[in-house]
Order: C-alpha cells, then structure tokens, then sequence
C-alpha cells in the first residue's frame, strides 16, 4: 500500500493556548518501501504515525492510502496494523487468543470461521518463530517475544500497512537487533510497506529503504542513507545523524579557512567566498606533525580505531584514526588536515558542484602551496 500525506498540521489547543504539533508536513511513501521517521523526543514522529493510523485527527491536510482519502475513516477501516512500544498484551489471554483478538472482534459477517482463525494463528505463531507458545500467557514470555507477538497480532488482519513506534524500545541491545533485522525480512516477504518510528538514528540507517528526519514538528530532510551523509540538508540533520565536528571558518578565494588555529586550509571549489561551517565526521581527518600543534591524547578506541582528544586551545575534540597509525600518540603536536567536510552557510548546506568537498590529504597539503594572500585574508 502507498502512502501519501499532504500538507498535514495537526495543532491542539491546551491550557497554555494553541500548539502546533505537526507543521506542514507532505510525505510519499511508495507501495513496499520501508521508511524510518526519526528525529528528537517531541518532534511529532508519533503523532504523525497516530494520524496515519486514523487515531488522531488533523486540523488541515489530508492522508492517502492507495490513492484513497481517509478522512473521516476510523483506524480499523485502513487496513493498517500498529505495534506500539507499549502496547501491551492482554495478560487474561494466551498468546493464541491475543494474536486472533483483532478477528474474533469482527462483526459475524466478516469473522472468518473458528477453524480458519485457529489457521491463521497457527501461520502466524510459525511467522514470528514461537510455534509452541499458543497457549502461553504472556506473562510466561520474555520482552522480544512479546514484541513478536504483538506484531503478530498486528498482522493477523493481513493490513497492507505497518506502522511501528519505538517497537524495540524496551528490548536489549542484542534481542533489540535480531528482532529488528527479522522485521525487515518480514516486511520483504509479506509484502508489506512499513513507517517506524525510532530516535535510533542508527536502527533507521540500518534498516530502513529510506529515513525521514522530523524536528519541531516538520520534515527537516526524507532521504535514503547515502544522501543523507553526503547533503545532509542542515546542520541539525547532521549532526543528528552520528558524531560530528564542526568548525567555522571563511571561505576566500576558493580555499577554507578555519577561525580555530591547528586546522589545515582546504580548498573548495566553487563555493561563494563568505563565512561557513565545516562539518566532518570525527574519522574525516588525517594528522600532520606539526612542532608548534595541537597535541593529542588517545581516550579509547574500538573496532581497529583509535579515539584521540585533540587540545585546540579553547576547545578540545574527539578524532577517529585508525590504531595501527598510532604507535605513540600522547603529547604527539599535530595540525587537523580535513579529508572531507559538507560546509553550511545561514544554517543550510552550500550546493557547490560537490557538496561534500573532499579536501586535499594531508600528503598534499603543503603550506607552501596555499597562496600567501588567502592566508593572510584568515
Ligand atoms: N494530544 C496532545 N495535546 C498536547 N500536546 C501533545 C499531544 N500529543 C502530543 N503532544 C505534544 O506534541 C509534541 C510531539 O509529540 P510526539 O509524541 O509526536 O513526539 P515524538 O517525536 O514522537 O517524541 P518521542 O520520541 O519522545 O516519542 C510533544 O511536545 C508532545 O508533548
């Protein structure tokens, strides 16, 4: 099923008055896609889902499903299944009955018969691997196989619709990835088109075809993975994404000048001479020994990557560089050369002919190559 949502607000009048909670917000979601929606606590993630759901109203806009309006149309007659973090099980039912409840509750005329239900339950206790729990209750499960269940409630009307909310927020790391990788495969084999809310940016890079990034209540930029890294929209989306290092600076006469000392000038084509901010990823850096530089101090380090805190006066950062360059950091003066960064002006990205410019390595940097009147603009 596609789904598409077209200048949706949503605002609640409370006691401190009128609060927009959704603003603006148009989203397309092609029939099999599998987005992620992700974006800080209060940035109306939930609510958007709510209002696809058909759990709460809008108060302008309007929401397609399959090209149908659904306004005024209740949450049961959408076809949508939802799995809420805390959506929680009936404790008076098995999780036989649990999973059937959404078809046992049908009018007569449309409930299947009891030995098609007993079916179904049976498909769908296979699909979620706990064959033999059906008469367990689920006080007996643990929390990823609650989650199972849930979802398997949620599937048990065969909607064409998925939406999630935080539905791994209560599992442990470990339950919390296999139960997610094995949603995803669920999604590919039944078909599905799927919306997930989490605030794991991780999770939603991981598992989602594409991921949509909501602050205060409107997209900030709807992307897959890739485009996301390489135009982040704005610094936020960046910077919410995965660590970042930020450095303002000057553009002038094509080259990068950072305000800080201890950062190597960079060039950047086509790009307006004016200020801006560099953002990187911390192992976007390379080092170049430098008497009179920053020094380092190794703080950590993990999967072959050495975590160095480079002292650059007023402040200090954290830098990734692989282990096996790093015989002996501490007290080690270097300069930063940066090896590629996306720059922002006025908050939003620069669109130069490549916005992620990939600045000349540190081999290549010479300061004999930088041209003496760019440097003396710094
Ligand atoms: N019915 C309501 N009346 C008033 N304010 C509400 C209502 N529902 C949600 N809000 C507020 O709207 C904002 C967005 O809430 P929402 O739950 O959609 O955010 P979220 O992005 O899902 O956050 P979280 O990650 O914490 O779940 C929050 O400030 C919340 O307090």
């Amino acid at each position: 099923m596609s789904v598409r949502v077209e200048d949706l607000t949503r605002s609640v009048t409370g006691s401190k008055g009128e609060k927009t909670l959704l603003q603006d917000v148009s989203l397309d979601v092609p029939n099999g896609e599998f987005v992620a929606l992700v974006g800080p606590s209060g940035a109306g993630k939930t609510t958007l889902l709510r209002a696809i759901a058909g759990l709460d109203p809008a108060t302008s806009g309007q929401i397609m499903i399959d090209g149908r309006a659904m306004q005024g149309l209740a949450p049961r007659e959408r076809n949508v299944g939802f799995v809420f973090q805390n959506y929680a099980l009936f404790q008076h039912l098995t999780v036989a009955k649990n999973i059937s409840f959404g078809l046992d509750v049908l009018p007569r005329a449309q409930r299947p018969s009891r030995t098609e239900i007993a079916q179904k339950v049976s498909d769908l206790l296979q699909l979620i691997r706990l064959p033999d729990l059906g008469s367990a209750y689920p006080y007996r499960l643990s929390g990823g196989q609650r989650q199972r269940v849930a979802l398997a409630r949620a599937l048990a009307r065969r909607p064409g619709l998925l939406l999630l909310d935080e539905p791994f927020g209560a599992l442990d790391p470990v339950v919390r990835r296999a139960v997610r990788t094995w949603i995803r495969s669920l999604h590919e084999q039944l078909g599905l088109t799927t919306i997930l809310v989490t605030h794991d940016q991780e999770e939603a890079l991981d598992v989602a075809d594409r991921v949509v990034v909501m602050q205060d209540g409107r997209i900030m930029q709807d992307g897959n993975a890739d485009t996301l890294e390489i135009r982040p929209a704005t610094p936020f989306v960046m910077e919410f994404l995965g660590e970042s290092l930020c450095f303002a600076g000057q553009i002038s006469r094509g080259w990068f000048l950072a305000d800080e000392a201890h950062i190597e000038p960079f060039q950047v084509a086509d790009q307006e001479a004016g200020p801006a901010v560099a953002m990187i990823r911390p192992y976007e850096v390379t080092l170049v020994p430098e008497a009179e530089g920053s020094s380092l101090k190794r703080t950590g380090g993990r999967y072959g990557m050495a975590r160095l805190l480079v002292d650059l006066g007023a402040r200090s950062v954290e830098i990734l560089r692989p282990e096996a360059e790093m015989p002996a950091v501490d007290g080690t003066k270097v300069n930063l050369a940066i090896s590629s960064a996306r720059l922002f002006r006025d908050g939003h990205l620069l669109h130069g002919k490549d916005p992620v410019v990939s600045a000349v390595t540190a081999e290549n940097i010479r300061a004999s190559e930088i041209p003496a009147h760019v440097l003396s603009a710094n």
